[in-house]
């Protein structure tokens, strides 16, 4: 879909955007950029992103994300890429964002994995003074294929920035190739974060071979989940997962693009958001990787809207509920300002298609 596509009620709602992958988020104009500082990789735009009506094996994806990372080895290139994709959200219309991302190491560029999250910090720091409109926060990324020790590593290093950055490092992603690593060698790294406060957003049953996984990773419980697309037994899972998740009330967070074009689901009609959502259950259209597919927050929305025939009513209050999902904490000065200022204060026609 091309940008002039995407009705205006849908770019001016205010959003809230709670799945997005900092490297999966890389726009083609920064691509550009960074191809240009390294020609001699001699990387095309046809690797990074995935065009409309395209499809890829869930492996074919995670190629992707391989050359990505070999453009972003720097801290320079990492404080371009995240100050770029925060612009592009604000620009989009959302007003509150948890970015996400992996701390990566490289030797040969100098970057750890503590410098790593501390650019990130820099380049939210540094839009916030440049005064552009939208609140950034930060979680943690552990990529599953890691394993234990890297795991436990990384929720330390979550742990220290969660106690010295004023409320912007929030808590840990569970991610990476869904097919790699089991959760049981990762559940006490999760049990020893959420302990020590972090909140916990972990990708469930993205695969349908996952569910034992998520039986177990469900009893933490998670604050969130990310996909969840083999849970709902019309989708392949079971009512006792449904059940847990129901009982704790987890959120949702539902990426109808990155599932159709990862072909895990295979149209947009067959998405379970309709299950979730029909129930009543808290359920965030998000983007996952609005780079590598070609997507952004706005056509998310209107792409959910046409395919379930939503009102603009129903549209606003999808958006609106995601407040109720942030990780934030909720004192006067954030959840509560979020709302007032995402929503109060603004104008969006209900009316009309
Ligand atoms: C393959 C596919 C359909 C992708 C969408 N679903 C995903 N599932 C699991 N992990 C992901 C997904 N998208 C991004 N990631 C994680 O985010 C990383 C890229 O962002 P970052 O480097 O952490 O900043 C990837 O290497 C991967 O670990
Ligand atoms: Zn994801």
């Amino acid at each position: 879909m091309m940008d002039n596509e995407v009705d205006v009620f849908y770019r001016e709602l205010p959003k809230v955007e709670l799945h997005a992958h900092l490297n999966g988020s890389v726009s083609c104009s920064t691509i550009e950029k960074l191809i240009s500082r390294k020609p001699h990789l001699n990387i095309g735009h046809g690797m990074t992103a995935i065009g409309k009506g395209q499809r890829r094996t869930l492996d074919e994806c995670f190629q992707v994300f391989k050359v990505i990372h070999q453009l972003v080895d720097t801290e320079e290139d990492i404080l371009m890429v995240a100050t770029d994709v925060i612009k592009e959200f604000a620009a989009d219309g959302v007003k509150y964002l948890e970015l996400r991302s992996t701390p990566r190491e490289e030797k040969h560029t100098g970057l750890t994995k503590k410098s790593y999250i501390e650019t990130v910090i820099k380049a939210i720091k540094q839009c916030k003074s440049e005064g552009v409109d939208i609140d950034v926060r930060f979680l943690v990324a552990i990529d599953r294929r890691n394993g234990t020790e890297v795991a436990m590593e990384t929720v330390k290093l979550a742990e220290d920035f969660m106690l010295s950055s004023d409320g912007l490092v929030l808590g840990l992603d569970l991610s990476g190739d869904p097919t790699v690593g089991h959760g049981k060698d990762l559940l006490p790294a999760l049990q020893k974060a959420k302990n020590c406060g972090l909140k916990l957003s972990l990708h469930l049953s993205e695969v349908p071979s996952q569910l034992e996984e998520s039986d177990l990773l469900l009893d933490l419980p998670p604050d969130r989940i990310g996909h969840g697309t083999f849970l709902h037994p019309a989708m392949g899972g079971s009512q006792g997962l449904v059940d847990k998740v129901v009982k704790h009330n987890i959120p949702l967070e539902l990426c109808l693009t990155s599932n159709v074009k990862g072909q895990t689901v295979a149209r947009y009609s067959d998405h379970h958001f309709k299950h979730w959502y029909q129930m009543g259950h808290p359920s965030v259209i998000c983007t996952d990787d609005k780079g590598v597919f070609s997507t952004d927050l706005s056509q998310e929305y209107q792409l959910a809207a046409s395919t379930f025939d939503l009102s603009r009513e129903a549209v606003w209050k999808l958006s609106h509920d995601a407040i109720d999902c942030i990780f934030a904490p909720d004192t006067g000065e954030t959840a509560a300002q979020t709302e007032v200022d995402l929503f109060k204060a603004s104008s969006v026609p209900l009316q009309g298609n």
